[in-house]
């Protein structure tokens, strides 16, 4: 592969300025391409060249294929890094964009389409050996067929659909007599929502914590792994806060399990960076999905591992070696996020608007990764969050200090915002233990009212 010399960047937001810094350190040149709404954002400032690729709504711009491969050709760029969300995880667009001879920075095509559907990626996981939810062994055909299954496998079970994810097509079916209902509403529901009706059924697991192995592979045959983060913390399905290592899992499990996904990566010749889900409960893990993207928790894995993960997938996407052997990963401290978002910090409705002061919190291991600035103008457009804290520290306690202390620093002034919930959330004993799972932050929030 040859270097890359110049990079469209096909996002907005805080991951745009990640990526142009990362490219800019190793002298790579940016291409911003941003929507009119946009057109003041930190990264376009920043950027060495900066297109307007459509009017605010992302399906005209973030989201405009010929538009982003059109900036592309114009400047010139020899790659397209996706960032997360929008098209990081459309097999499509991935395909158009190899096909036009750029590089795509992240996994080979072949494995997107695989692990964007769920039932497919369930049978992958299998084969490679990773320990799966009980459930139906590929997509459910009728109602019959799920009882059947349901009987064996005992009730509570969810219908899942094949092409959902991240919480969407779900369905709780508490007893045998609600099947028939459930069965069809879940299909109907996937194919309004998906346009693909498959469903399969899996066990419910009634109060686990979500626990996910982050993974690279340069697409060779070689990968590693560079432990879990604890994402927990979710309300509808938005993470809120996350973690790494997790307050539970011991360093033992930890090389067991990163071992057993990374031997998968490797298998399955996995370029790039990923993220294998699962549900982890009475010390034992299902997998659940996997997400061929760079997340938005990526941060805290990189500051216990020290690797640059944004350079590491550029790295991977020139055909270099992966930087690390596995031997050489070290975990060293922990590191929580704080997921900072433009709401409510009661009731969550989106509060966008003008900053009129910024000021965010330094000192040492503490990394604020936001777009903001006073005079920008957060646009209604997009997801709410504005900015991403995260604290390091040689134990998780020190970290807590440490975010209490930065939190307190952080100053948005111009509209709200959830820094006042991460406060309230750092105060509470069960918080502060690491005894939390994927309910509790909703039970939580309920209780605080
Ligand atoms: N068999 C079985 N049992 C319980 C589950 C509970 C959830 C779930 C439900 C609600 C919130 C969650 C937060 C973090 C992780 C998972 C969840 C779940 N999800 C939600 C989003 C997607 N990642 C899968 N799958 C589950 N699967």
């Amino acid at each position: 592969m040859p270097e890359i010399k110049k990079l469209l960047i096909a996002n907005r937001g805080e991951i745009a300025l990640r990526i142009h810094r990362a490219c800019h350190e190793m002298g790579i040149k940016t291409v911003a391409v941003h929507s009119t709404a946009d057109a003041d954002a930190m990264h376009v400032r920043l950027a060495d060249e900066a297109i307007c690729i459509g009017p605010p709504s992302a399906a005209e711009s973030y989201l405009n294929i010929a538009n982003i491969i059109s900036a592309a050709e114009i400047s010139g760029a020899d790659a397209i890094h996706p960032g997360y969300g929008f098209l990081s995880e459309n097999a499509k667009f991935a395909d158009i964009v190899e096909a036009h001879g750029l590089i795509f920075v992240g996994p080979k095509p072949e494995h997107i389409r695989t692990m964007g559907d769920k039932v497919e990626a369930k049978r992958t996981a299998g084969a490679l050996g990773l320990p799966l939810v009980p459930g139906s062994d590929g997509a459910l055909t009728d109602s019959a067929e799920a009882k059947r299954l349901a009987r064996d496998i005992g009730y509570p079970v969810l219908i899942k659909a094949a092409s959902g994810g991240g919480g969407r097509g779900m369905k709780v079916v508490p007893s045998e007599d609600e099947m028939d209902t459930l069965m069809a509403q879940a299909g109907s529901e996937a194919k309004a929502a998906f346009g693909d009706a498959t469903v399969y059924m899996e066990k419910y697991l009634g109060n686990p914590r979500h626990i996910e192995f982050q993974v690279f592979g340069d697409g060779s045959g070689n990968a590693i792994h560079l432990g879990e983060r604890d994402c927990s913390l979710q309300r509808r399905h938005q993470k809120v806060l996350e973690e790494a290592p997790s307050p539970v899992i011991s360093a033992e499990e930890r090389d067991r399990m990163g071992g057993i996904v990374a031997k998968a990566m490797a298998d399955m010749g996995y370029r790039g960076a990923g993220t294998i889900e699962f549900l982890w409960e009475n010390g034992e893990f299902y997998f659940i999905e996997m997400n061929t993207r760079l997340q938005v928790e990526h941060p805290v894995t990189e500051a216990i591992t020290g690797l640059d993960l944004v350079r590491e997938q550029i790295r991977i996407a020139e055909g270099h070696p992966l930087t690390l052997r596995q031997e050489d990963v070290v975990f060293r401290g922990h590191a929580i996020e704080c997921r900072i978002n433009a709401e409510d910090p009661r009731t969550f409705a989106p509060s966008p608007g003008l900053v009129k002061q910024y000021h965010a919190p330094g000192g040492m291991h503490v990394r604020v990764d936001s777009g903001l600035y006073a005079g920008y103008k957060v646009p209604p457009y997009y997801d709410s969050m504005i900015a991403k804290l995260i604290v390091y520290g040689t134990t998780r306690q020190g970290a807590l200090r440490r975010l209490r202390r930065a939190l307190e620093e952080f100053v948005i002034e111009g509209m709200k915002t959830t820094i006042p919930l991460h406060q309230a959330l750092l105060e509470d004993p069960e918080f502060q233990q690491g005894e939390y799972t994927i309910k509790w932050l909703e039970e939580w929030l309920a209780k605080q009212d």
